[in-house]
Order: structure tokens, then C-alpha cells, then sequence
């Protein structure tokens, strides 16, 4: 057995240690990260007798993710809103739906995105105009926006009109259920389901889940209502042309012809890619920018590039543009490496799992700590703490082993949204760093966990006009 994290009390074990707010969270799966670096890469906490695992060997994680593809109980706690959705459903349905929606998210799917995120870029940069010599202030909002929009029209299909259903109310309740989830978790007692229904936490939950429900029935309701009525010649799809297939047209039609979904699966999928792509994207967005604002450096060697590539054009990322942007791209990874913001995964041990040195136990729950791999000296070298985006530049500079860069997870269940986010965040940055001059200071920014990283102080940046 892996050795035990120190501190473990008598009958309650660890579970002391995992109290406390958002921000201690934070710090103590840091702490962790480091602790079971320095144990070896697996070791072992119990929240009363229950045992958990965290491990950050990249081979052992490897060997976790694949071997076990069902999530633990924990992940139960957000059930109520993804349900059969990708990132909590049964491996056995997962592995059916996988299969079912991992065309709507191909290279070539997402190319014919690409106008749309161009237009979202073009509005968002609008929106920071007025910010150009303001006082500092806070960007995620505009991202979290830019974000939703963009999910909105290219995955839920709504038009320009109707992308503002999926609004910020939307997102805020999405955050607050997101924070009901965390709480629980930490609140060992109220794991216990007929402990947890009494409480106060249950009744929010219900209150938010209800809103979030009644915001997603009307867009699918809606969107089925104009499939039927619109001829069959006007719906083309042709992704030359940038006429895209939505993710909700693609489930529609399999629940249709195949009767591969139900409406609760239809709704249960698109909160899941909802819910999924904008908290990590605007957050990923955020970091990357006060990362920029704080090596200055760093933005005008993305400034040349994009002159280089883009010509001062005023024209569209285009799909040919997006392989150029190296650096751009070297510069989202490094950000993504030092601020993962899923900073770490959890699988349920269903079966003895052998690792390099330890055999882990049915029954139990492991941990998959990516931001502690991430930091790992062992593999990053000694410089591993500092942001250097040429380390992406030189194969000779970067870890030699394969799963040392695992923002996106790990294995089999690894994001279906990587490639769709890269076009995103590259496409924005694009656009934002071609019309402003960014400030900021990384080393001020204080995180919070709640099951994404989000900077919540210290993290305000000035704009300044660059034409
Ligand atoms: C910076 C951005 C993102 C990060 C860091 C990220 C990270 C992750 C990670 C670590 C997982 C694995 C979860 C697990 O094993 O429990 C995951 C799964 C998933 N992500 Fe992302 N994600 C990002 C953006 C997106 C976007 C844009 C979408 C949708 C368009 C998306 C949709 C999903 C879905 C549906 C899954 C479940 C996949 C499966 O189990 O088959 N993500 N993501």
C-alpha cells in the first residue's frame, strides 16, 4: 500500500485537513502535490476509513485512467445537472456516446467554427474599447461572455438574437452549483445522502438546478420546433462554407434516426459541454493574459508573429493562419502547464490496480494530480516554477516523457474539447493583442478551487491601445 499523507487523526483520518474556504483548497492540493512528489508519485489520505489515492507518477496516472473509466462517487454530486453527459455517465454509456458525439467536435467540425469565433473575438475586442486607459479591472466577466456566446451559437446552434438566453445568469448559476458541489465535498457528513437532503445545500442545489433546467429546455425545444418547420433543403450544413452542424442539430438527429439519446441525455449532454467549455476557456483566457501583462517581453514576441502571419490584416483567423501562431501557441500550453485549470481528475478503483510500486484497492477513490506533474523538477527541469514559453520552441528542452503535459486529462476520457479550446483561445488572443497593449502582475493573483482554478484577487489588468 502507498504510504499515508502525515496528519491523519484517529477514526477521522485526513478529513480535518480538508476544511476550510475555497482558497485553503486550493493550497492544500498544492501542498498535497508536493508531498506526494516528494513520497514518490502515490500516496495514500482517508477521510474517516474511506481511502483515497493521489498520484502524479505520469505512468501510473496512465495506467489509473485506463484501467479505471468509471468516476467515484463524488462526481455523483453533479450528476443532478450532467447526468449520461459525457464527464459523469457510466463507462459503459459513456463509451456508446463517446463514439456518437466525437464527430461533432473533428478538425473539421471545428474549422467550420472558425468564422463564428472570429465574430465573437471581433465583439469581444469591441467590448474592451471602452476599458483602453481605465483603472485596472477584472477581464474573466468579458471572457466568461465571449465564451458562452461562442458555445452558445456554435454548439447549442442559437442565432445572434438568441445567444443571450445562455446569458450570464446561466453562468452565475452554473458557478454558484459549482460552489454547492465543493461544498459538499468538503462537508464529509453530508456525503451521506439522507443527511445531505435535509440540509440547506440540498435546497439551493434544487433552486439552482431548476433554473439551469428551465434555460436548457427552452433552447432544445426551441431548436427542435425550427428543425421541423424549416424544409429539409434549408438546413445545409457545409462546413466549407462555414454553415456548420451544431452539437444539438448532431444529437437531435441520432436521437431521431438512431434513437441513440433521450431528451434528459439531449439536455444532460449539452450542459455537460456547456458547462465544461466556459469555466475552464475564460479562466484559461484569464491566466494567459496576466501571464502576457506581466512578461512584456513575451506579448511583443507575439505581436511580431501575428504581423508576420496576419500582415496587419483586418481580417479572420483563418484555419491556415492558426498552425503559424507557434509562439502564440507555445505561450497557451506554458500558461495551461503552470495554471492547469483542472488541476486534477479522480477516478473510481473498481479493480487491484498495479502500479510501478504500489497495488491499489477496489473499492477506494484515486486522485490524478496533473498540476502537480506539471511541476514536477523531475520532469520539467529546474526552472519548472518559471513561465518560459521558448521551452515549447526546442524538443531538446521539453520532458521526454509522453504524459508530462496533461492539461486536458488523461487516457481514454481525455477532454473532447482541447482542439475546439486552442481555436478559441487563439483566435481571442489574436484579436485582443493586435489592438491592445496588456499590463498586469501575475505574482499579486491569489486562486481559488471549485473543481476549476479562477483567479480571484490580485488578478485586475490595465489596456492600453496599440493602434
Ligand atoms: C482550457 C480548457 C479546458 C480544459 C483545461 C479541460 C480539461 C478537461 C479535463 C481534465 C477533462 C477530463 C475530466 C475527467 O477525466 O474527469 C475534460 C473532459 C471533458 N471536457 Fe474539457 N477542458 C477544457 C475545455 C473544454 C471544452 C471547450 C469543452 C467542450 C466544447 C470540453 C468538454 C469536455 C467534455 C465533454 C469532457 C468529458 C470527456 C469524456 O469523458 O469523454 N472541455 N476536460
Amino acid at each position: 500500500s502507498p504510504p499515508l499523507i502525515p496528519g491523519y487523526l484517529p477514526l477521522i483520518g485526513n478529513s480535518h485537513q480538508l476544511i476550510g474556504d475555497r482558497k485553503y483548497l486550493w493550497k492544500r492540493s498544492q501542498k498535497t502535490g508536493v508531498i506526494c512528489r516528494e513520497m514518490g508519485g502515490v500516496a495514500a489520505f482517508l477521510v474517516g476509513s474511506y481511502s483515497y489515492y493521489v498520484i502524479s507518477d505520469p505512468d501510473d496516472c496512465l495506467m489509473v485512467s485506463n484501467t479505471c473509466l468509471d468516476k467515484p462517487y463524488a462526481y455523483n454530486f453533479s450528476k443532478r445537472l450532467m447526468g449520461n453527459g459525457l464527464i459523469t455517465s457510466e463507462a459503459s454509456l459513456w463509451k456508446i456516446h463517446r463514439k456518437l458525439l466525437n464527430p461533432a467536435f473533428s478538425q473539421q467540425m471545428l474549422t467550420a467554427f472558425l468564422h463564428e469565433i472570429n465574430i465573437q473575438a471581433r465583439s469581444l475586442v469591441s467590448q474592451l474599447s471602452s476599458k483602453v486607459g481605465e483603472e485596472p479591472f477584472d477581464v474573466r466577466p468579458h471572457f466568461v461572455k465571449f465564451t458562452l456566446s461562442t458555445v452558445s451559437r456554435t454548439s447549442l446552434g442559437l442565432s445572434a438574437e438568441d445567444q443571450t438566453i445562455i446569458n450570464n445568469e446561466y453562468a452565475e448559476t452554473v458557478e454558484e452549483l459549482f460552489a454547492v458541489f465543493c461544498s459538499r465535498f468538503q462537508k464529509v457528513w453530508l456525503h451521506l445522502t439522507w443527511f445531505y437532503n435535509m440540509s440547506d445545500l440540498k435546497q439551493k442545489e434544487d433552486q439552482l438546478l431548476k433554473t439551469l433546467r428551465e434555460i436548457m429546455d427552452y433552447v432544445i425545444n426551441k431548436r427542435k420546433t425550427e428543425l421541423k418547420v424549416k424544409e429539409e433543403s434549408e438546413i445545409t450544413y457545409d462546413p466549407n462554407s462555414g454553415k456548420f452542424k451544431p452539437a444539438l442539430d448532431h444529437l437531435l438527429n441520432l436521437a431521431e434516426e438512431q434513437d441513440a439519446f433521450t431528451d434528459d441525455e439531449i439536455r444532460e449532454h449539452l450542459d455537460t459541454i456547456v458547462a465544461a467549455s466556459y469555466d475552464t476557456t475564460s479562466s484559461a483566457l484569464t491566466y494567459t493574459l496576466i501571464l502576457l501583462g506581466s512578461h512584456l517581453e513575451v506579448q511583443q514576441r507575439i505581436v511580431d508573429e501575428l504581423q508576420e502571419v496576419l500582415k496587419n490584416r483586418d481580417v479572420d483567423v483563418s484555419k491556415d493562419d492558426l498552425p503559424k501562431l507557434v509562439y502564440l501557441e507555445a505561450v497557451i500550453k506554458e500558461s495551461l502547464r503552470l495554471y492547469s485549470v483542472v488541476p486534477f481528475i479522480a477516478r473510481k478503483i473498481d479493480t487491484h490496480v498495479k502500479l510501478k510500486n504500489y497495488t491499489l484497492q477496489p473499492g477506494t477513490t484515486c486522485m490524478i494530480l496533473m498540476h502537480s506533474i506539471h511541476r514536477d523538477t523531475k520532469l520539467w527541469g529546474a526552472d519548472a516554477d518559471l513561465f518560459k514559453p521558448e521551452r515549447w520552441l526546442d524538443p531538446e528542452t521539453l520532458p521526454t516523457h509522453p504524459n508530462s503535459f496533461v492539461p486536458f486529462g488523461f487516457g481514454k476520457r481525455h477532454c473532447i474539447g482541447k482542439l475546439y479550446t486552442m481555436f478559441v483561445m487563439k483566435t481571442a488572443l489574436a484579436h485582443i493583442l493586435q489592438r491592445f497593449s496588456v499590463s498586469g502582475n501575475i505574482d499579486n493573483v491569489v486562486t481559488e478551487y471549485d473543481i476549476v482554478l479562477k483567479p480571484v484577487l490580485g488578478h485586475h489588468i490595465t489596456l492600453s491601445s496599440r493602434i
